[in-house]
């Protein structure tokens, strides 16, 4: 292997407590919002077809026109405990909020630019508010910060002159600054969602990157970062030069997710999704597909059976308020989890394959049978390994037959099971005597 001062510094999971509750909650809420909410998406008169937090870059809109809409923030209808409580109702474990997107806006009153919501007709902190109310109600709170700043006078994408070198390194102390003061002004946080991490500029400084991700654990022990940080010192990024994963987990799964246990080699993973196709700040006008609650649902349970967290973006409009698309799913969702949660909170992946049916999640003996695809024949078929029993199965509490097809094979029948929605069936299943470790397959 090659040898690396700045690559990966552990191999497999995190195991302490932080990243074990992280693990466990499974389900969380995405929240972009910033002065792209101002303009919607659309400007004077056209649409954007971008991501609507991407405005500033299109052509249509004058940057000097988007580096104004700062004097016009002023949510008089943000009321952080109404978002905590129906991310709550949502069934949300954990919320991300972006606290500087790329425009480089900034929702707290950061000492260190102007450019903050200190400077708004809005005047107030933002986040501050924000992570007591969601923390009152349960929710961990998580922070997005953008690498890349379109308004610092010394970001820049690459070094190509001993200027930028010298402003770069300004701009690596400013860096260091705001997250020194992010964790400061806010210590209940659990961790950074770093993003932006793919310019030259950064992605050529390795050293920077691992030197400020130790320093940020020693300022707060415990802090979760995913792998989208760090590059390596041969400017590799989530996965160093000798495919070790950066990070606490892999932080690439944006708009996608992974197929079958190969793509996330047993690492801890998260995948972050838009309800849209591809918007995550908020856009007047959603165009192509808007994914329904059961899609969104199945792809929750599909995380969970490969071992990872799943988080759903919302993008609050410009006066604090929810669109009601995505008010709905919130219901929608939150009223399955409800009922369903357990098959997903402290769950992961059942060894069991994937069936056609559905999904397999377990924890520990408890194994959840997620059934999205009912076959016309009305029988599940369950295939368990040779040294794992059934105990019993049951749905909604109340008991199911399997009927034995085979060696350690049955039939669940459906029986009356709603078709409308995913429903959950329970395998109590046990270790034969003398089964050796994890009566199920590990993922390789
Ligand atoms: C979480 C999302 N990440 C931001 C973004 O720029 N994604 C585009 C992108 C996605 C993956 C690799 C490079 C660039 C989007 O604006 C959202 O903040």
């Amino acid at each position: 292997s090659i040898p690396l001062q700045h690559g990966a510094h552990r191999s497999g999971n995190r195991t302490d407590a932080d990243m074990a509750r992280w693990r466990s909650l499974r389900f969380g809420q995405f929240v972009h919002w910033g002065l792209y909410a101002i303009a919607g998406g659309e400007w004077n008169g056209k649409i954007y077809n971008g991501a609507a937090e991407w405005i500033r870059s299109w052509k249509e809109m004058p940057t000097a026109v988007y580096d104004q809409l700062y004097k016009q923030f002023n949510p008089v209808n943000y009321h952080p405990e109404q978002w905590a409580q129906q991310a709550k109702d949502m069934g949300a474990g954990y919320m991300i909020i972006t606290t500087k997107h790329h425009d480089g806006f900034c929702l707290w009153p950061s000492k260190y630019t102007r450019y903050t919501v200190a400077a708004s007709p809005y005047k107030k902190d933002i986040i501050g508010p924000m992570v007591e109310a969601y923390n009152k109600k349960g929710i961990d709170v998580y922070l997005y910060f953008s690498i890349i700043d379109w308004n610092h006078p010394d970001w820049r994408t690459s070094l190509k002159t001993p200027a930028d070198s010298a402003a770069y390194k300004r701009f690596k102390v400013f860096v260091k600054n705001q997250l020194t003061e992010l964790l400061v002004k806010y210590p209940t946080v659990k961790g950074f969602w770093f993003d932006g991490t793919w310019d030259d500029s950064w992605k050529n400084d390795g050293a920077f990157s691992d030197e400020l991700e130790q320093y940020l654990q020693k300022l707060h022990p415990g802090l979760i970062i995913g792998s989208r940080l760090r590059a390596d010192e041969r400017g590799a990024r989530h996965f160093d030069s000798n495919n070790h994963l950066m990070g606490d987990y892999e932080q690439g799964w944006e708009r996608k997710l992974p197929e079958q246990p190969a793509d996330v080699h047993g690492n801890d993973w998260e995948g972050v999704m838009t309800i849209p196709e591809n918007q995550w700040g908020y856009h007047a006008h959603w165009l192509g597909h808007i994914k329904s609650s059961n899609e969104l649902i199945e792809m929750l349970v599909k995380s969970t059976s490969l071992g990872g967290n799943f988080v759903l973006n919302f993008g609050p409009k410009a006066d604090g308020t929810f669109r009601s698309e995505e008010v709905q799913r919130m219901q929608e969702i939150g009223n399955w989890m409800k009922v369903n949660g357990s098959a997903v909170y402290g769950a992961s992946e059942a060894g069991l394959g994937k069936p056609d049916w559905g999904y397999y999640t377990r924890r520990g003996d408890s194994v959840f049978m997620v059934v999205f695809n009912v076959p016309v024949s009305g029988n599940l078929r369950v295939k368990l390994p040779a040294k794992t029993t059934l105990a019993e199965a049951s749905a909604s509490g109340q008991p199911v037959t399997p009927e034995l097809i085979g060696k350690n094979e049955y039939f669940i029948p459906v029986g009356n099971a709603p078709r409308h929605a995913p429903f959950v069936i329970l395998l109590q299943t046990s270790r034969a005597a003398g089964a050796e470790g994890g009566h199920f397959e590990k993922a390789k």
